[in-house]
Parts: C-alpha cells; structure tokens; sequence
C-alpha cells in the first residue's frame, strides 16, 4: 500500500462536506487532516453530525486557522463564489496542493457564462482554464494529471451520464432534450431556506427555477461538445420531499433510424467496463431507491409512445455520485489510487 493521503475538507459542516467525510473515513490511503466550517468553526463534527461521532476528527476551524502547507489535497464543500475567494488563495500560497471542488465556481470553461448563470463575475478567471470537468467516466485521463478538478453538479452528473455517449454516437438529436429532473431536499444544502422547511417541503412537489436553472448551461457546455455543435436544452428541476435522491426523465428525439433498443445498446457498450454506471436490461426502472448511499447510477431506455422518440432514465444519489462519491472517484484518480477504492459500498435499501 502507498502513502497517505492527507485531505483537507472545506465545508464540512455542510452535507457534501459531511459525507466526504463518512467515505474518506473509510478509505485505506486517505488521512483526514484538517475540517473547515464557517458558523460551526471551533465544535467537533460529533457535535454537528451525531451519526460521525463514531470517528476521531480533527475540529472545524476556519479555513484561515488550517497550515494548507501540510495537506496532499482539498475536498471543497463551499458555496460557488466563496469557493473562488478561498481556493485562489490557498493554491497561490500553496500551488502544489491539488484542488477537487465539488461547488459549481470552475465547471463552465467560459466565464461570461458563468456570469450569466451565477449572477456574479467570476473571481477567478485566472486558474479557470486548468480546472478539469471532473465526470469521471468521460474525462478520467484528464483528471489524472489535474490539479483542479471541478466535480459536476448533481443534475448534471445524471443527464450527462445518460446522454452524452447517445448524443456523440449521433442516434439522437442533440437539439431537442427536454428533462425533467427531480431531487430530494439534501441538493439544497444544510444552509436554512423557507422552501426546504419540513412544512413547506413534505407532502408536496414543486417545480423551481424554470427555464432558468444554473446547470442548464453547464449541461449545454458538454453536449455541445459531444454533438459538435451549439445546443440548448430543455430542463425543469421539481423538489422531492425525501432526504437524497434524484432522477433525472430525459425525452430524445431518435435519429439516423436508430431505435430505443439502439440506445440501451449504445450505453450498454459505453458503460459495460465501468463500475459505477448500470444500463438497465429491457424493462429495468431506475429509482433513487436503488442507488442511495451508494456511487452508482442507473440508467434506463424506454421506447416513448411518440414514434421516433425514446425516454432514457437516470437515477443517482445527490450526495455521493452527485458530490463526495464522485469527489472521491477522482481523487483516487488524480493520486492513481484504484477508482473504485472507498466507493464500493451498496445502495441502503429500503
Ligand atoms: N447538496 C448537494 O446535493 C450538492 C451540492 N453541491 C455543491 O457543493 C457545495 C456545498 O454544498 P452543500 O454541502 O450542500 O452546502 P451546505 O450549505 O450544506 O454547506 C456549506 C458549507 O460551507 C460553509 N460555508 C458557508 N459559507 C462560508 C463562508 N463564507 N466561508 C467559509 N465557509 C463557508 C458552511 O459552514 P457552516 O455550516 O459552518 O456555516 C458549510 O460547511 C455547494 O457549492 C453546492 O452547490 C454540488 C453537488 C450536489
Ligand atoms: C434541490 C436543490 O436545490 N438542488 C440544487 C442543486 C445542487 C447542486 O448540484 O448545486 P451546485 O451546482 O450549485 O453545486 C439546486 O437546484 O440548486
């Protein structure tokens, strides 16, 4: 076995922060060496997340408190913006540090988008052009030599997951993908918001920013580049009340007389070595059930009643394969450490 890996979390009091650390706790190679928090600085994660107190930690500190000098890598759990603020200016003190952000501050290549999308200029253009689109199923040589990795977002991580290898072999129109997408509450984060309140949240489902959500554009960003062509896609979130969980109905549009059954085929050859990502045989349903707590997606085609359409079906969990899971996939990657260490636990069922 190798030497350790010391990571720093930053943001974890968070729940993506959290949940890098019940896997890296877990992991042969990793070191857990420093915590940050914001409002929890100075308590022990036991205080703040009881189901980790089973665990020797270090306490939450403020990341300004943390000798960054004396970790391998950062797992970042922070809010987009904040993100840009802190890791700018840890790598320039630290430039050898290797960065896997699981925020959304370096995953659109083109800072005007991000602009737009974000409502605020980026703060970092500079370190912008290195950070490596961390889906690690389809850019796992890059994120091997990467010293920023910009994991995807959750919703972007399953539509990609399902759509991209169909769009690049060109059976299905690239320019008419309308998805709906659902998740569980945890997407919003730990941070208070009236519409996650247990009152407002349970016993309903909404719909939220539509024609309008942030990871639409990040979305485009790669099947853009897997149609080689520009693209603009359809994509409404609706809000679950469940803890974790998202699934993700995405209606194409087939081409070049390819048939819901050429589809499942396609994923199915794309997929078939790769641990984490499950094409379902004919009739297979993903459901978040099925994949919570654990790194893997399923996916699942479906002719459509339309003639010439198909449903391709996906389901993560938002915190592992959406986040820390996939967080944690290319931090293995980026220290050639095996993909699958510390990620193979299954789903928690029922
Ligand atoms: N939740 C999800 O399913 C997913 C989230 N993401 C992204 O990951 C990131 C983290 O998300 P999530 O864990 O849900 O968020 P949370 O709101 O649960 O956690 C945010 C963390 O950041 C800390 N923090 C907040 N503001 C500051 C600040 N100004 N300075 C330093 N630390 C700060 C918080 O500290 P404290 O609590 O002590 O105040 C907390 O540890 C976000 O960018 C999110 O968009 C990506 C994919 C999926
Ligand atoms: C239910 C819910 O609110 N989900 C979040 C998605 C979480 C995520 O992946 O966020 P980032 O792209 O910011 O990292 C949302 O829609 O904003």
């Amino acid at each position: 076995m190798g030497e350790s890996i010391r990571i720093g979390v930053l943001g974890a009091s968070g729940y993506t922060g959290a949940d890098m650390v019940r896997l890296a706790a877990r992991h042969p190679r990793i070191e857990i060496a420093a915590l940050t928090a914001n409002t929890h600085a100075g308590k022990q994660m036991a205080e703040v997340f009881p189901h980790l107190g089973v665990l020797d930690l270090p306490t939450l500190q403020n990341w300004e408190e943390v000798d960054w000098g004396t970790v391998d890598a950062i797992v970042c759990g922070l809010p987009h913006g904040t993100t840009q603020d802190i890791t700018k200016q840890i790598l320039a003190a630290h430039p050898r540090t290797r960065i896997i952000d699981m925020s959304a501050d370096f995953r659109l290549r083109n800072t005007s988008v991000y602009a737009s999308a974000y409502g605020q200029d980026h703060r970092a253009p500079e370190i912008q052009p290195e950070a490596v689109y961390g889906l690690s199923e389809h850019y796992r040589a890059e994120i091997a030599g990467a010293r920023l990795v910009a994991c995807p977002g959750c919703y972007p991580t399953a539509v990609l997951t399902a759509l991209l290898p169909i769009v690049a072999a060109g059976i299905v129109d690239a320019t008419d993908l309308i998805i709906d997408a659902k998740s569980g509450v945890s997407g919003a984060g730990r941070g208070l918001k009236q519409n996650t309140l247990f009152c407002e949240a349970g016993e309903g489902l909404s719909p939220y920013s539509i024609g309008t959500h942030r990871h639409a554009p990040e979305i485009e960003q790669e099947i853009t580049r897997a149609a080689g062509e520009a693209v603009t896609v359809n994509f409404t979130p609706h809000l679950v009340p469940m803890s974790r969980g998202e699934l993700v109905t995405c209606y194409v549009k087939l081409t070049n007389g390819a048939s819901p059954a050429d589809v499942r085929e396609a994923l199915r050859r794309r997929y078939a070595e790769e641990p984490f990502v499950h094409v379902l045989p004919e009739g297979g349903v993903p459901a978040t059930q099925a994949v919570r707590g654990s790194n893997h997606v399923m996916v699942g085609v479906f002719p459509d009643r339309i003639p010439g359409r198909a449903i391709v079906i996906g389901a993560l969990d938002n915190l592992v394969k959406g986040s820390a899971g996939q967080a944690l996939q290319n931090l293995n990657l980026a220290f050639g450490i095996e993909e699958t260490e510390g990620l193979m636990q299954l789903a928690l069922f029922p």
